[in-house]
This record gives structure tokens, C-alpha cells and sequence, in this order.
């Protein structure tokens, strides 16, 4: 990511709505904000809540001047309500007395589940499911949905964004992977959408990969299970022929290139989405998909439009963008920021060259294989040869990479949640976001290029609290890059030998050097196939 312009990404916004969004949030349903057990009303300073009046001391004279978010908008009108000036100060100061305590409590909690918020007025985070509906007046199809799925209780990045997200607030989120982002932002759109319409496209979610944005219309769905949502992802065939003026569409899912093609060759139109948001966000900011995520952006051109940013990683370098881009966004991060999920177990294996990888795998399935196991190379080339050397033996074993067509990937993901394959091959085209449960373990075959990709190979296992391991090889050839490597393992918990720790720190480029493949056939084997 190199270009920090801001009026690159993110422009064509031509009312600025959100900058003035306490303003805009008096106007706001008021049911939404308030909290309706009695903790404080949402998106406010200390300064607004000195102006609230507890409801029962409140001296009413007429309802024209009913009391928004636990204050009154018309403060010079006359019709506000009157009270004796010394009860006014005192309720006053009761009401900034209460607004401390609550950000007292809301910190300790923070504290507690690891939540580091920054902007201002920032709604407190939600203890449970049940306040949903109590605060949010959310609809019981979804308390439903979530009971059904197993989801009792929400976890960290849900329980700061989510309310955010309800509060109209745009964010920029980090927290770990398999930490539960995917609702985190798909709850608070379909409670924002509240009901289907046939008004043209109302939610985006935009992923790096088809994989992954079917993977998230399927959790959508699930979620939305019950009621009548438009809910759909863009396939190449929708992109190609879809009639998108008649067709009617709540929340569209897509891959970038996709969406910018519908919306160049079919005239797809954006601009009524009040919901954006970019999962696997430092991805799409990538210079490969930087110039289509820019015009769908500028295409989502809705002046009241909420964005919100999500990703395991956030580069300062994309962090700095959205800061300067986005409208009184708050930065949410779940733990440390760009950090591995705490429960994986990580080891490194030294396996000399790139002789002694094939070997060490093979040892390595024979000590302890414990499927379903994925196992990462560095390009679709190592990710067939490997394949060739491993497909006779006893182990299930499969591959995936871009050159397979899309039901090939497609079957070779299912056969692999299915539990009909116990190894998969794969490059970092599955790396983000893909939700696959009960992986055991990850093996980093070839090192990863840079400490992001590794953060997401190996958060594909160790996901919703489960735990997992990551076996890392390295070559000779990889030493000068294991610091940054050991550097994420010693922060999420793991044991790391001093002497890689003491190792000169070196600016990481991405580190793809040309790695050939040994087999370990004999050669007139090798050219039968
Ligand atoms: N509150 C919850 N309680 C239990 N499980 C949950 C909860 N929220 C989500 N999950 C489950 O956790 C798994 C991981 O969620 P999700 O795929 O959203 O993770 P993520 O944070 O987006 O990970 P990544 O960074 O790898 O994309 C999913 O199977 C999801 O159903």
C-alpha cells in the first residue's frame, strides 16, 4: 500500500454527513440508541449527558419536547421542560456522576476481554446476547438464529462492534482469527436492514476471494434464517448477465474485480448501499485490488453511507489510511494488534534445505498425523508437485490453488470440511478468512512471505476457542526472515529460542525466493506421470 492519498480511496463522498454524526445521531431512532435497561444512552460526550435529566425528576410541560437520547434537542426551544434551577443542577450533576460510572464499568469490562477502543463516544460493549433485544429492540428471528447455531455468548470483537456498528458509527476492527468477525458485522447490518426491499443494493460486503465471499453468504444466511432477505453473492455468471435493475438485492457479497466488472458492463448501481464493509481489509488494499476497491468505494456513493473495516492484521500503513478517509471512525483491537490467536500451539522446524522438507513432512505424518491438516506452499507449482508426491500414499490428501476451476475448488474445500479428505494442499488463496472448524493442525511447508500471511495460515486452525497447532519449516535460505516470525509466536504465548530473537531485525520484504522441489521418487518414476 503506497498511496496514502486520501482523496484516492474513499472519495466522491460529496455531503459529509458522518463528520457531523453526534449532530445527526439526536435525530436518530431514538429506540435504537436508548438503552432501555437503564444503563446510559449511546453516543455521547460527558458534555451532552451534563445537559440529561433522569426521566422521573423530569418536569414535563409539553411531549412536543420529548427527550432524545436522554437529552433534549431543542435546548433553546420553549417548549423545553422547565425545572427549578437548583433541581436542574442537581440532576444535572447526577446524570454526569452516572455517565462516569457507566464508562467506569464499560472500561473495566473492556479491560477484562481485552478490548482497546479509541475515538469518541463510544457505545458501551454488550455483555450478552439478551441486551440485543433489550437495548437494540433486535428481532427474535435473529436471537433465534444465533441459539441454533450454538452462539451463546458474544466474544470480544462482537461485543465492542456490534454496538458500535448499531450506534451508526464506522470502525476499523482488528482482532484475532477464528475470533468471530464475520458476525460482527453481518448481526448489525441485517438488525440495521430490518426487512427485504426491492430498493436496489442496501449492503455490501466486499472479501479478496470467492471462497471466501461464499463462505460468508452462507453465514448471512444462516444468521438471516427465517426471514425474507435478499441475500446473494456474486458469481461470475450474475456478474456477466445480471439484469441488476430488476433484480432485488439486500445485501450483495463479492469479490472486488467481480463487483467493479457488474458494475462497469451492467450497470450495476451502488448508490443506495448504506452498509459497506471490506473483511480481510489490509488484503483489499493490496496494490492488485487497491483500484477496484477505490471505484466500488467511490460507487458507494451514498452521503449517510457506514463503512467498517475488519482484518486478523492492520498495517499501520493501512490503519493511517482509514484514519484519514473515514468519518469520527473508532478503532476497535481485540488483544495485541497484529497478533497470532493465543490458542495455537507454534513450533518451528529447522529442515535444513529444501531436501529435507519432503522428508520431515513425511516424518511428521508418521509420528502424529491428527486430521484434518493443511498444509501451506508458497505457489500453485509447489502446490501440484507436492500434491504428485503425496497422492499414492495412505494419506487422503488434496490440493487447491487457482489453476483448478471453481468446482474443483469448490469440491476440494467440501470434501475437506466433509472430513473425506485428511490433508489438503493449498496455497494462501485459502490462507484469510476460510472458517474450516476442526482443523488440527497447519503445516507452513514452505515459510511464509511476510508475518500477516503467517498470522492467517495458521489461524485457520485454533478457531471459536478451539485449540491447534502450526508447524513452521525453515531452510537455511529463511533464517534472516524467522525473526519477525518468532516475534509473532513470543507475543501470542509461545516459547521462541533466544538466539532467533537476537537475530538482526530486518525490513521484510515479501520473502518468495525460488525454491526448488526435490522429490524424493526415483526419477524414471517421476516421468511416468
Ligand atoms: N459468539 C460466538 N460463539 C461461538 N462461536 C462463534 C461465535 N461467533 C462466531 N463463532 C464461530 O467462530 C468461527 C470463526 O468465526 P469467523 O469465521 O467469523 O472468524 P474470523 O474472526 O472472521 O476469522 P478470520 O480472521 O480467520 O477470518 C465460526 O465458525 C463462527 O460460526
Amino acid at each position: 500500500m503506497t498511496d496514502k492519498d486520501p482523496s484516492f480511496l474513499f472519495s466522491g463522498i460529496t455531503f459529509n454527513r458522518k463528520r457531523f454524526s453526534s449532530d445527526f445521531a439526536r435525530f436518530k431512532e431514538k429506540k435504537e440508541i436508548n438503552d432501555s435497561e437503564g444503563t446510559l444512552p449511546e453516543n455521547k460526550s460527558p458534555e451532552v449527558e451534563v445537559a440529561a435529566k433522569p426521566a422521573k425528576k423530569r418536569k414535563r410541560k409539553s411531549s412536543v419536547s420529548d427527550p432524545v437520547e436522554g437529552f433534549n434537542v431543542f435546548k433553546s426551544s420553549k417548549t423545553e421542560p422547565v425545572l427549578e434551577e437548583n433541581e436542574e443542577s442537581e440532576n444535572a450533576s447526577e446524570g454526569k456522576k452516572e455517565l462516569y460510572r457507566q464508562m467506569e464499568r464499560d472500561a473495566i469490562f473492556r479491560k477484562q476481554h481485552n478490548i482497546h477502543t479509541s475515538g469518541s463516544n463510544i457505545p458501551s460493549p454488550l455483555h450478552d446476547f439478551s441486551e440485543l433485544r433489550s437495548r437494540y429492540k433486535c428481532k427474535p428471528y435473529i436471537l433465534r438464529n444465533l441459539a441454533e447455531l450454538g452462539i451463546k455468548e458474544p466474544t470480544p470483537i462482537q461485543m465492542q462492534a456490534i454496538p458500535l456498528l448499531l450506534s451508526g458509527r464506522e470502525c476499523f476492527a482488528c482482532a484475532p482469527t477464528g475470533s468471530g468477525k464475520t458476525l460482527a458485522f453481518v448481526c448489525p447490518m441485517l438488525m440495521k436492514l430490518k426487512h427485504a426491499s426491492k430498493d436496489g443494493v442496501r449492503a455490501v460486503i466486499l472479501l479478496p476471494t470467492r471462497e471466501l465471499a461464499s463462505q460468508t453468504a452462507r453465514e448471512c444466511k444462516k444468521l438471516a434464517k427465517g426471514k425474507k432477505f435478499y441475500i446473494r453473492l456474486m458469481t461470475k455468471q450474475l456478474a456477466n448477465t445480471g439484469e441488476f435493475s430488476k433484480l432485488p438485492c439486500d445485501i450483495l457479497i463479492s469479490t472486488p474485480l467481480r463487483l467493479k466488472s457488474a458494475v462497469n458492463k451492467r450497470k450495476l448501481d451502488l448508490s443506495r448501499v448504506e452498509y459497506l464493509v471490506l473483511d480481510e481489509s489490509d488484503k483489499l488494499f493490496d496494490l492488485g485490488l487497491l483500484k477496484p476497491v477505490d471505484a466500488i468505494v467511490k460507487a458507494c456513493s451514498n452521503p449517510s453511507i457506514i463503512r467498517s473495516l475488519f482484518s486478523a492484521t492492520l498495517p499501520d500503513t493501512v490503519e493511517e489510511l482509514a484514519r484519514t478517509i473515514m468519518h469520527d471512525a473508532v478503532r476497535v483491537i481485540i488483544g495485541r494488534k497484529n497478533s497470532a490467536s493465543e490458542s495455537i500451539k507454534q513450533k518451528l522446524v529447522f529442515v535444513g534445505s529444501e531436501e529435507g522438507k519432503l522428508m520431515a513432512l513425511r516424518q511428521t505424518f508418521e509420528e502424529s498425523l491428527n486430521p484434518p491438516v493443511l498444509v501451506f506452499v508458497q505457489n500453485k507449482e509447489r502446490a501440484k508437485d507436492l500434491y504428485k508426491e503425496l497422492r499414492f500414499g495412505d494419506i487422503r490428501v488434496d490440493v487447491i490453488h487457482s489453476d483448478l476451476s471453481q468446482e474443483q475448488r469448490e469440491n476440494a474445500i467440501d470434501n475437506f470440511r466433509a472430513g473425506k479428505t485428511w490433508v489438503l494442499i493449498a496455497t494462501d488463496v485459502i490462507a484469510r478468512g476460510m472458517d474450516f472448524k476442526g482443523v488440527n493442525c497447519v503445516v507452513n511447508y514452505d515459510f511464509p512471505d511476510s508475518s500477516s500471511a503467517y498470522i492467517h495460515r495458521i489461524g485457520r486452525s485454533g478457531r471459536a476457542g478451539r485449540s491447534g497447532e502450526a508447524v513452521t519449516f525453515y531452510t537455511e535460505a529463511d533464517i534472516r526472515y524467522l525473526k519477525n516470525i518468532a516475534n509473532v509466536m513470543k507475543a501470542s504465548g509461545c516459547e521462541v529460542p533466544e538466539w532467533i530473537l537476537s537475530l538482526p531485525k530486518l525490513k521484510w520484504k515479501k520473502h518468495r525466493p525460488k525454491r526448488e522441489f526435490l522429490s524424493t521418487k526415483p526419477h524414471d518414476e517421476e516421468e511416468e506421470e
